[in-house]
């Protein structure tokens, strides 16, 4: 596992702005040598605010749309349209106002769709459509994402593998159905450690004060069931995008200097 690469931004508007122009390049270079891309996206305040980015950065349009693939890292398992889930609020901030092949989204069942409330059946079936659109060079029943994003909760949780719960623990599914989150809704979809580390590269976004603490404790040595971040890495790069508030309790030797 490669150690993780650290940047530091002088807040979380700069965090996202970056962050969004560096996802534009990654995809356009995986583009330029592969004819696609594929990017799985984040809930949460970190991970919207770098769609709104995207959808705000000049460059926005060097991304070829209808060949870029969409996934989830995770999904609240709420009804088609429910302005809690991450899907609505990826379109709401991005999704809607660019030109993206419908067939290359891949949302995350909602609870009123073909399985109903049976959210362990919907992660199966997530995990299916995963393994069906891997191929032969992929590591595994998942694609070789280029990107995979994650927002790093408070409490060191990403996607929704929280803490000590048994999400965390999954070794073997790549997709679960997540039950009592400790953030609402408590019903939830998530990717597991192995399909997240099926990734070229993991980015993790933290941004405020609030997730001081957890970007510290993660990037210490703690162990990925006590911090899932821990266990977040990528194939060939894992990355952390910080603002300083978040970064401002990580020892002095991991701190980058601070962008401009
Ligand atoms: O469904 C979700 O809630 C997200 O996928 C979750 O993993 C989120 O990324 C983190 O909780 C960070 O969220 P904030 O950026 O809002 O702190």
């Amino acid at each position: 596992m490669t150690p993780p690469q650290l940047v530091v931004h002088r807040d979380k508007e700069l965090m996202a702005q970056a962050a969004a122009a560096r996802l534009i390049t990654r995809i356009v270079d995986a583009q330029a040598a592969r004819g696609h891309a594929s990017v799985v996206l984040t809930g949460g305040r970190n991970g919207n605010g770098l769609l709104a980015a995207l959808a705000a950065a000049p460059a926005r349009d060097a991304v070829d749309w209808s060949r870029l693939d969409l996934w989830w890292g995770d999904e609240r398992f709420l009804p088609e349209g429910d302005p809690e889930r991450n899907v609505t609020q990826a379109r709401e901030a991005l999704l809607d106002a660019v030109g993206l092949d419908p067939a290359r989204v891949h949302a995350m069942p909602a609870s009123d769709g073909p399985y109903g409330e049976d959210v362990d059946e919907a992660a199966a079936a997530y995990a299916a459509e995963l393994a069906a659109a891997a191929g032969p060079e992929d590591h595994g029943p998942v694609p070789s994402f280029d990107v995979l994003m994650l927002g790093v909760g408070p409490d060191t949780h990403v996607a929704s593998l929280f803490p000590e719960l048994p999400a965390v623990r999954e070794t073997e599914r790549t997709v679960v159905g997540v039950h009592g989150a400790p953030k609402p809704p408590p019903v939830r979809i998530s990717l597991t450690l192995p399909a997240i580390r099926a990734a070229r590269e993991v980015w993790l976004l933290a941004a405020g004060e609030d997730k001081a603490e957890a970007a510290a404790i993660a990037l210490s040595g703690a162990g990925e069931i006590q911090a899932p971040a821990a266990g977040a890495y990528g194939r060939s790069r894992t990355l952390w995008l910080l603002d300083a508030a978040a970064a401002s309790r990580l020892p002095r030797a991991l701190y980058p200097p601070a962008s401009a």
